[in-house]
This record gives C-alpha cells, structure tokens and sequence, in this order.
C-alpha cells in the first residue's frame, strides 16, 4: 500500500495550486501594466490603464492571504494523515513483520517519512506548480511581449545561473546528506537512554551514552552551520549574478545596443529578478527533495509490508467454538524450527494447563492458535474448520488473550480494563475487589480516572497482571488464553485470584500457560510442550 497524497489531497492541492497560478500571472500582469503607464507619462492618460494597474496591485495582497488558509491546512493535514496512515498500517501489519521492527526505529521513520512527504508534496511539487514554473513562463511571456530578441539572451543567463548554482548546490547535498545520517543517530542514542533509564543507571552505561550524544551534536552542529553559510553564501552569490545581468541591460540601453523605451526598460529590470529567482529557490528545494525522497521512501517501505490478510477476509464466525484442534503442526520461524508435527484436541468447557521448559514453544504455539503466527505445515482447526479459512476479526471476539509481557497501555484505569465498552463505575469497582485490587484501588488519586503510565510504569508487577485480569469479567469470550498471566502474584493472591474467577472460566476453552506445578491443580488436563514437540498427558 503506497501513501497517494495527490489523490487524498486533491481538492486542496487543486485550490493552493490555482491561486498560486493566478497570483504569478497578476503579479506578471502588473509589471507589464506599470510599464503602459511609465511609457504614457506626461502624454496620454488611460484610465482603463491606472484600473487593470490598481486592481492587479491589489488582488495580488489578497489573493497570496486567501492561499494561506489550503496551505496551511495542507501543511499540517498532509503530515498527520502520514502519521494516521501509519497506526493503520500497525492495525494490519502482519504479527512476524511487526516483532522485527523496533517501535523506537519506526517512530523516527514515522517522524522524518511523514515530514519529508509534507516536503515533497506541499514545498516541492506545490511550490514548483504554483510558483516557480507560472512565474518564469508569465513573465517570460510579458518580456516577449516588450521585445521577443531578448528572450534568448534570458535562455542564456538561465543556462549559466543553473550551471553555476548547481555546482554549488553539490556541497551543500552531500553536507546535509551527511547532517541528516548524523541526526538519526542522535536520535537513536536519545531514545535509547529516554527509554532504558533503569538498565543504563545500574550498568553505569549514561556516562558513554551522554558522551556519545555531545560528540554527536558538536559534529551535527558543525555541519548545520556550514549548511548555512553555504546557502547564504548561495543566495548572496545569485543576487551578484543578477544584479551584473541588471547592470547589463542598462548599459545595452544607454549605449543604444536594445532599443526600449523608458517604461520598458524598468519593466526589464523588475522582470529579471522575477525569472531568475525561481531558478534559484528551485535549486535550493531540489536539494531537499532528493533527500526528503530517501525519508519518504523509507516510510512507504514500512507501508509496503505485508499485511495479515487474514483478519478481514475468509469466512464469518458467529457460532460458539466448541473445539480448537492443533493438527500435525510445524511452525519455523527465521529458519527456526519451533513447533514439529505437534496435535492436540481441546474443548470447550475444559481447562488446559500448558507446561514445559523455557524456549519449549508454548507462546509460539498459543501465537499460531490466535492466528499470529501461520503453521508452516499442518492446520489450527476451529470446529473442525481451518482457521485459515476465517476472517480473524471475527474470530478475536471469541477470544480473550492476557499475554505474559506487561499488559497495561498508557491511559486510565478504567480504559485498562473495559477499553471502549460502556460499564457502570460501581460493577468495575466490585471487579476490582474480587482481582484483590481493592486497596490499591482506595489508596489511588484520580480512582478509575487515574492515568497509568505507559506500560504500567509506577504499578508493581502484580499489580499490572491482576489490572489486566480484571478485563477477563467483562468479555464474553468462550476461548481463554493466559500466558503466565499470574506469574508476578505470590501464592496467596494467586489462589484468591482463581477463587474469584473460577466461574468466569465454567464452560469456556481455558489454555494456561504456567511454570508452576501448583497451579495444575486448576487444570482438567496437562499438556506437556517439549522442545519442537507437544504431548498430550493425563491430569
Ligand atoms: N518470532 C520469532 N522468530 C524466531 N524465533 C522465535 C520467535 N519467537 C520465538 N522464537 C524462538 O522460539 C523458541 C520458543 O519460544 P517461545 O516463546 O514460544 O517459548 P516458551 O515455551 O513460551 O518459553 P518461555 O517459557 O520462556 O516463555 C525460542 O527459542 C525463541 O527464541
């Protein structure tokens, strides 16, 4: 899926590209209008003349405050709908694409891509058609309309101030290429140690790390700095050049070489700023265009991975599951064999306590039971019927799933639990009680309002596992999964804990994962996962 912003934008590109257009032309129009009246001075006196002059003046203002309003909509539309685009991409990104990509990597990919295709879009592309290509044509039209021999002489001067300006231009791409390449990497150390606080502390790694940052931003600003001197040094170099090309024509008129009159000698004057410029400003944009176009390219490639097609397409699921059956299943993932011909038959109103060494595959099988992962061969059935051949939204509003890393989002208490259902505060509260909460939730400033830190910071361990098990009295699924869902709860609250939910789980398809025996006791059957083999055994 590439990102079209011609097409999502069509309608404001259109009118800021429109009024740009009219903008060059009146601007254009005026000179040429300011050159009747010169040339008419003291003889003739056209009222007609002063209209059109008084009106293109005064439209001009106008009209460049009107495009304001696309522009700015653009500027800010273009980059958020980049961004939006991305949380849709995450929504559909299949589950083996999104382990490899690092949230801290594709936050600044989101960043930069969505900036750079803004750039593109609205500050090259737009500006190109709205300005710079109406300008020159406009008054190169106005120019032929004072004296058409002139025209190849301006082609002359256009040949030599791109020549001259793109040798400079050189330097100044590869220095930004360079700023930009040292700038992500600033960025990446940033991240780093904003994020991993604690590790760092402990391992006395912030030292390096803050080191390693100022050498970075020394070099980076060196490098910013020259950017600068040189585009100024760009700009101060054009405006010689055209200020020689002025110098040129008054000398060719004074010395009789052009014949033109007084007003059209003016007109000449203005109008040589005005073709010129355009070659200049596009020369700076072009530089960042090309590198605006690696960033963007970057982004589409994330926008270019696959996407789990699975969850909107195959068959609905509106009846109950009864059996979820795992037949002759092998999963590699990366070259790696986890999973080997592994079978296993459950049902619903059963429990299965799932056990075996660390790294056996027990997540990876639960993985490939939600869909997550696809069996490299053999089938995960869902009522006797492949669940490949099911559309996978559809199948998660069977299926209530608390993963074995920390399960907490950023948002409020009430948010964690119920998401976006609508639940009365008191029955969330009694929930609370029963998931051994209710402490914790009266010594709580803000109540069910309070904001929880992004992954559960400020929250014990148990107490974020015990938060996200409270989510399981408010679903109607039939399939449970827990994935070493109590492991951060000592012994007593764990036993009050399944007390309390022991008939939240009655008829249901419960999958435990657990590294403690003990908590076998709550299973009707054990299913042992050996390294790249499952086995059914006994309760
Ligand atoms: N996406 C992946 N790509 C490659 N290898 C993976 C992937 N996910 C897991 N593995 C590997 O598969 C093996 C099984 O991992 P899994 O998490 O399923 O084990 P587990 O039995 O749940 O372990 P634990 O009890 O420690 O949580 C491990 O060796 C792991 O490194």
């Amino acid at each position: 899926m590439a990102i079209d912003l011609w097409r999502h934008f069509k309608k404001g590109l259109t009118v800021y590209i429109g009024i740009g257009i009219a903008v060059s032309f009146l601007s254009a129009a005026n000179v040429f209008y300011f050159q009747k009246l010169l040339d008419s001075f003291g003889k003739t006196f056209d009222w007609s003349v002063v209209f059109i002059y008084g009106l293109t003046l005064v439209l001009v203002p106008l009209l460049s405050y009107l495009e304001q309003k696309p522009k700015t909509k653009l500027h800010n539309s273009m980059y958020f709908y980049l961004k939006e685009q991305a949380l849709v991409k995450i929504s559909k990104i299949a589950y083996s694409e999104y382990l490899q990509i690092g949230s801290g990597a594709l936050l600044q990919k989101t960043e930069a891509g969505a900036a750079a295709g803004r750039n593109i879009h609205l500050n090259f592309y737009g500006r190109l058609f709205k300005e710079l290509l109406p300008e020159t044509l406009f008054n190169l039209a106005f120019i032929a309309m004072i004296d058409k021999r002139l025209i190849p002489a301006i082609l002359v001067g256009y040949l030599v101030v791109f020549i001259v300006t793109n040798l400079l231009l050189k330097v100044l791409r590869s220095l930004k290429e360079h700023a930009l390449v040292s700038e992500e990497a600033m960025n990446s150390t940033f991240i780093r140690g904003l994020t991993e606080m604690v590790t760092f502390r402990i391992n006395k790694r912030f030292e390096k790390e803050i080191a390693q940052y100022k050498n970075m931003s020394a070099d980076t600003t060196e490098r910013l700095t020259k950017m600068t001197m040189i585009h100024e040094f760009f700009f101060g170099f054009f405006a010689v050049l055209v200020a020689l090309i002025k110098v040129a024509i008054v000398v060719l008129a004074f010395t009789n070489q052009i014949t033109v009159s007084l007003g059209g000698l003016a007109a000449l004057i203005i109008y040589v700023d005005r073709i010129y410029t355009p070659v200049a400003i596009f020369n700076v944009i072009f530089v960042q265009y090309s590198l605006d176009k690696v960033a963007f390219a970057r982004l589409n490639e994330f926008f270019y991975l696959p996407e789990d097609k699975a969850l909107t397409q195959g068959d609905p699921l509106s009846e109950t599951i009864n059996y979820i059956t795992v037949k002759d299943l092998s999963v590699i993932l990366q070259e790696k064999k986890i999973l080997t011909d592994s079978t296993l038959e459950l049902k619903r109103g059963a429990i299965y306590g799932l056990v075996g060494e660390s790294g056996a595959g027990k997540s990876t099988l639960i993985k490939t039971i939600l869909g997550l992962y696809q069996p490299t061969t053999g089938a995960v059935l869902i009522n006797h019927k492949n669940l490949a051949a099911y559309n996978l939204n559809d199948y998660y509003q069977h299926v209530f799933y608390l993963s074995q890393d920390a399960p907490i989002f950023q948002g409020t208490l009430k948010e964690n639990i119920i998401f976006d259902k609508e639940i009365a505060d008191e029955e969330i509260i009694a929930v609370l009680e029963k998931c051994q909460l209710g402490a914790f939730y009266q010594a709580l400033k803000g109540g069910l309002s309070a904001e929880i830190g992004e992954k559960g910071a400020n929250l014990s361990g148990g107490e974020k596992q015990r938060i996200a098990f409270a989510r399981l009295f408010f679903t109607n699924a039939e399939v449970i999964v827990l994935d070493e869902a109590t492991s951060a709860l000592d012994e007593t609250t764990e036993e009050k804990l399944f007390a309390a939910i022991k008939d939240q789980l009655k008829n249901k398809l419960v999958i435990m994962i657990t590294h403690r025996p003990k908590n076998l006791i709550y299973a009707d059957e054990i299913i042992e996962l050996k390294k790249t083999q499952v086995e059914a055994a006994s309760s």
